[in-house]
């Protein structure tokens, strides 16, 4: 049934930076979108471990989901099938961007989520209406309760939170995200492998989400010839600004 989320997402408590838990942070919502090896996964889990701010990644979750279909053995094709399996699956994502945990029941796929066997299915999942509507309440939950965030994914500056005060499109040449992932990778993947799980892959995802353009009120931030250090600067640079603002 749409709209009755039976997904119960649980949010392990994040721990970020040295701020002590007494101390409320102002409500501040760092909104990152962009396209694969973009940098956005460790570029925002570096800004947040700066700034003491918690960490959202959405694209884990999609991961995850894609993971238990496949685990379930729900034909991917069987619209109906996959939004059943999202709405029931028991999801626990850490916020904490320097501990990143992700669980389905009692196994642990952090790792697994990384898996070529799921960056090559995930876009099935993501582009389920009905597993979107589920994964999006489930994200603006975990935002609204962390207050103080950066969440990074496709539709976060335009869909789950069009209201962040920072909103961010980060982008990188084809030719950067294709070398960035295949270095990540270890170099285990041919180049046309890596051109399924990165160009034919984002090209798949624009049909659910936009994040090749930037929306109205959002900066783009193009990382192809930054260093990692300068594309972190660059995003804290704008959260202070926030942060200036709003002071
Ligand atoms: N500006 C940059 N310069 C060089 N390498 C980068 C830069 N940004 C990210 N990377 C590297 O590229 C790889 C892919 O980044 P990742 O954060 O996984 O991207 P995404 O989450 O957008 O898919 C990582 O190994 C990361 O360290
Ligand atoms: N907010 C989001 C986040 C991710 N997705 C989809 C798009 C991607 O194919 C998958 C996995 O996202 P993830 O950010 O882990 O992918 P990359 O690390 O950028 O390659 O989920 C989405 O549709 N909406």
């Amino acid at each position: 049934m749409e709209g009755s989320t039976a997904l119960s997402t649980h949010t392990d408590e994040a721990a970020p930076g040295a701020r002590p838990p007494q101390v409320r942070q102002p409500r501040l919502v760092i909104a990152v979108d962009g396209p694969s090896g973009s940098g956005k996964s460790s570029v925002c889990r570096a800004a947040a471990t700066q700034l003491g701010a918690a960490y959202l990644d959405t694209g884990a979750m999609y991961r995850a989901a894609t993971w238990y279909c496949l685990d379930q053995q729900v034909d991917l094709d069987d619209e109906d099938a996959v939004a059943l399996a999202v709405e029931e699956l028991p999801l626990t994502i850490s916020t904490d961007p320097q501990h990143q945990t992700i669980t389905v029941g009692q196994a642990d796929i952090s790792a697994e989520i990384r898996e070529p066997r799921i960056s090559e299915k995930v876009s099935e999942v993501a582009t389920n209406r009905r597993a979107r509507t589920l994964l999006v309440a489930a994200q603006r939950r975990i935002i609204d309760e962390a207050g103080f965030i950066v969440a990074e994914g496709r539709d976060i500056t335009t869909v789950v939170a069009p209201d962040a005060q920072v909103r961010v499109l980060l982008t990188a040449s084809a030719e950067a995200r294709l070398r960035r992932r295949g270095a990540q990778l270890g170099g285990t993947q041919d180049a046309e492998a890596l051109k399924r799980q990165v160009l034919e892959r984002d090209k798949k995802d624009s049909t659910a989400s936009n994040f090749t353009e930037a929306a109205d009120g959002v900066a783009v931030l193009d990382s192809s010839d930054l260093t990692f250090e300068e594309t972190v600067n660059s995003l804290i640079g704008r959260v202070e600004q926030a942060q200036g603002a709003g002071a």
